[in-house]
């Protein structure tokens, strides 16, 4: 028999101005989409090969080893369901069967699969590729080292070239030259894509990737020369072997560097790539990816806490009347709402930057690298945007759910945990944004010679000025929201730049300059970035798959978000008096206007992410919102409570108490 739904949730839906279900089919690309996601998401959930225990009751071995049987099996089961399609695999896979949380292949799939085809040449691919697409080996990234993640070029492993023998030979020369961190190296892989520092004739050509064998393919053991083991527990990422590895005079054949931009000949000679950049081509693969991962992991916690804020009740509001739903009160209205917005504008600006990835991969495919700067630019300010947005909104959402927010129960520590490091891995976030904004400032020079930009950045080239004193305005508008947004990023950018230009002029050299400018130049990045969300919601919003009802309710949300980030950075706008004092005032009134409208909708625009709850996995966010019973239940499932008494009663409590006794 169906269980009952929660009274309260029922009537959050019942209440809904729209309809679900057109939202969901705007986020996954039509109802076809949609269909075929719960399928194949249904289809893993109740998979009796992938039930287990509570990966949260589990100690760590147990967590990886859990995770790669399932690996094994989704290998197996994704070929004969014939699953082929990425985002198929992502319901089917990322979801259905992982919830999300890492496994001992991910990095196989995410790294070392796109930097073999990526970066190898066709023979290199007809001799690798099929192997690794047929898991006969599995591979990893191993390019951070102990003493260095973000500072690619001073990486210290090295890959010496003989060309007597026609290998490489590699080496980790110091400790902090030790790899670490690469995920899914530390047990399971047998083959890597290393970062090592090209050597040719004692000069050195920087960071290249070479194809290299870490594990016997007969019994598992490093091979003679390789160190490689797990670098322990870490904050989340429990079921992946995060690992370390070092090489003493390591031989592999020329052939094993990818030589698909720049190649060693036999005689050493060294060929240069139309860009030193393109060997960090799968770097910037995954971060526009991690833009979909922050949208995805926060749209989660928001759920999580808005359908548990709906059944939660909590003290008097008007004495004597029911306790209201904490969602009731303004505040935790306040809590989650900018959030929930900010979770579809980053699902909104993820879709746009896989379009963008994939059309500017096909141009550079073709011989154009022109469009490189633009999509490093872009990807590395949105991934770092919404990286930074996930985190502060999982978070939100976990404070907001009280204790039990806390419990792993909640499931938002789990989401927490396992997507946190998407501020770090992958370039730090402030790295990045200060990529972005290198970018900016050359963009913005080549404006002031009156060269053309690139579309993201060509609204630098003509800044709105700030309007006339006393005017009004409507900052409820969305084109007034934009351009207020689009005033601000280029005036920043433009402050950026002046101080840049007053830093040297009072002697400093560039490095210095740029450093002491750098808190202003992420600033401007940020600002760009966010420009780029807002006007990119917005562009979605008359979406012929919405109807008047969808659109209005997503409308008010774009609103909310672009609202919510002048009134949360109104310094920025009210500093050249572009807005006002009095737009602030009446954007903070909007704010409200809007929360109350919103309020009736909320349930249904999380309920419209489509998340079912074996992939929320969390008992606060159930669909039926009957969280009390399953708490308990939950809890009862704990191994401590396996017994009545626990073991470590008879071998400490019970001396220890007796012998308290005893003294009385
Ligand atoms: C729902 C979907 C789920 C998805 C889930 C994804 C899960 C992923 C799991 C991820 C696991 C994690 C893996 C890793 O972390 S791998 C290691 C990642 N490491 C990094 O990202 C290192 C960061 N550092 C760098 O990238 C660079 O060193 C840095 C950019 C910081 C500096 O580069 P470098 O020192 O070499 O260069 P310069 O500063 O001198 O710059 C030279 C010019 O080149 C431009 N540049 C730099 N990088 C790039 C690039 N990638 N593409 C294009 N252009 C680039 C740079 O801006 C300079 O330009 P200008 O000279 O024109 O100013
Ligand atoms: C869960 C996880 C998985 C990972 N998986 C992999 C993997 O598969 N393969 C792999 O190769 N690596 C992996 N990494 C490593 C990851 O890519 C690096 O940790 C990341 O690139 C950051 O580099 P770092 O650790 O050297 O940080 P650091 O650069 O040491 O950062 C420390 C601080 O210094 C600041 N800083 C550094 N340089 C600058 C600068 N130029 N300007 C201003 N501030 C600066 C940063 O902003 C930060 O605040 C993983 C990391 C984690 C946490």
């Amino acid at each position: 028999m169906a269980a009952k739904m929660n009274p309260d949730l029922k009537k959050e839906r019942e209440g809904a101005s729209f309809d679900p279900e057109k939202i969901t089919n705007l986020l996954y690309g039509g109802p076809d989409r949609v269909t075929s996601k719960r399928e194949l998401e249904s289809l893993a959930l109740n998979d009796p090969d992938f039930q287990h225990e509570d990966l949260n009751f589990m100690s760590r071995e147990q967590q990886y080893e859990t995770q790669l049987k399932k690996s094994i099996l989704v290998v197996q089961k994704q070929k004969e369901l014939g699953i082929v399609d990425q985002m198929d695999l992502h319901s089917y896979s990322y979801n259905g069967v992982f919830q999300s949380m890492s496994g001992p292949f991910g990095l196989h799939t995410s790294m070392f699969l796109p930097t073999l085809r990526g970066q190898g040449t066709d023979e290199q691919k007809a001799k690798w590729l099929k192997m690794a697409e047929e898991y006969a080996i599995i591979g990893t990234y191993a390019q951070t080292e102990m003493g260095h993640g973000t500072f690619l070029r001073g990486l210290e492993t090295t890959s010496t070239y003989d060309p007597q023998t026609q290998e490489f030979i590699l080496n980790t020369p110091t400790l902090t030259g030790t790899k670490w961190w690469p995920g899914c190296l530390g047990k399971t892989s047998n083959y890597c894509v290393l970062m090592a520092q090209l050597y040719i004739h004692g000069k050195s050509y920087g960071p290249h990737p070479f194809m290299v064998q870490i594990r016997s393919l007969q019994d598992h053991k490093p091979l003679p020369g390789v160190t490689v083991g797990d670098i322990g527990p870490k904050f989340g990422y429990q079921g992946n072997d995060n690992g370390f590895l070092r090489f003493d005079n390591v031989r592999i054949p020329r052939d094993n560097m990818l030589m698909k931009y720049s190649r060693v000949e036999p005689d050493g000679t060294y060929v240069k790539p139309p860009s030193s950049k393109l060997a960090y081509g799968t770097m910037v693969r995954v971060r526009s990816m991690i833009v979909g991962e922050a949208s995805e992991s926060l749209s989660k916690a928001v759920t999580i806490a808005i359908r548990y804020s709906c059944v939660r009740r909590q003290s008097e509001m008007k004495p004597g009347h029911p306790e209201p739903q904490v969602l009731d009160y303004v505040t935790q209205q306040y809590k989650l709402f900018p959030f929930l917005a900010a979770a579809y504008a980053f699902v909104f600006a993820s879709r746009t930057m896989i379009f963008v990835y994939f059309q500017s991969m096909a141009k550079i495919s073709s011989g154009d690298i022109t469009v490189l700067p633009e999509l490093h630019a872009l990807s590395s300010g949105l991934k770092s945007l919404s990286s930074w947005v996930m985190n502060a909104g999982i978070e939100e959402c976990r404070m907001a759910c009280g204790g039990h927010g806390y419990s792993h129960a909640s499931g938002i520590p789990s989401i927490y945990m396992e997507h946190t490091p998407a501020a770090t891995y992958e370039g730090e976030n402030t790295v990045l944004m200060l990529q972005t904004a290198r970018y900016l400032m050359k963009s913005y020079n080549q404006s002031m010679q009156g060269e053309k930009l690139a579309d993201s950045v060509a609204y630098l080239s003509g800044v709105q000025p700030v309007p006339a004193a006393g005017r009004t305005r409507n900052v409820l508008d969305l084109g007034v929201l934009i351009e207020a947004y689009q005033h601000r990023a280029a005036r920043l950018v433009h402050e950026a730049a002046l101080q840049l230009r007053n830093e040297r002029q009072a002697g400093k050299d560039q490095p210095d300059a740029w450093n002491a400018a750098s808190v202003d130049l992420v600033k401007a990045a940020k600002a760009h970035s966010q420009y780029f969300v807002v006007k990119n919601f917005a562009g979605r919003l008359t979406d012929p798959a919405l109807d008047s009802a969808a659109q209005a309710v997503l409308t008010r949300l774009c609103q909310l978000y672009a609202l919510h980030g002048v009134v949360d950075n109104s310094g920025d706008f009210l500093e050249d008096d572009y807005l006002t004092g009095t737009d602030i005032r009446q954007a903070r009134r909007h704010i409200n206007a809007l929360m109350a409208k919103l309020r009736p909708d909320a349930v249904a625009l999380v309920d419209a992410f489509d998340f079912p709850d074996g992939i929320l996995n969390s008992v606060l966010g159930r669909y039926d919102g009957n969280v009390y019973e399953h708490l308990l239940e939950w809890a009862k499932a704990s191994p401590l409570n396996k017994t009545d008494v626990h073991e470590s009663y008879h071998k400490y409590l019970k001396p220890f108490l007796e012998a308290n006794r005893a003294k009385l």
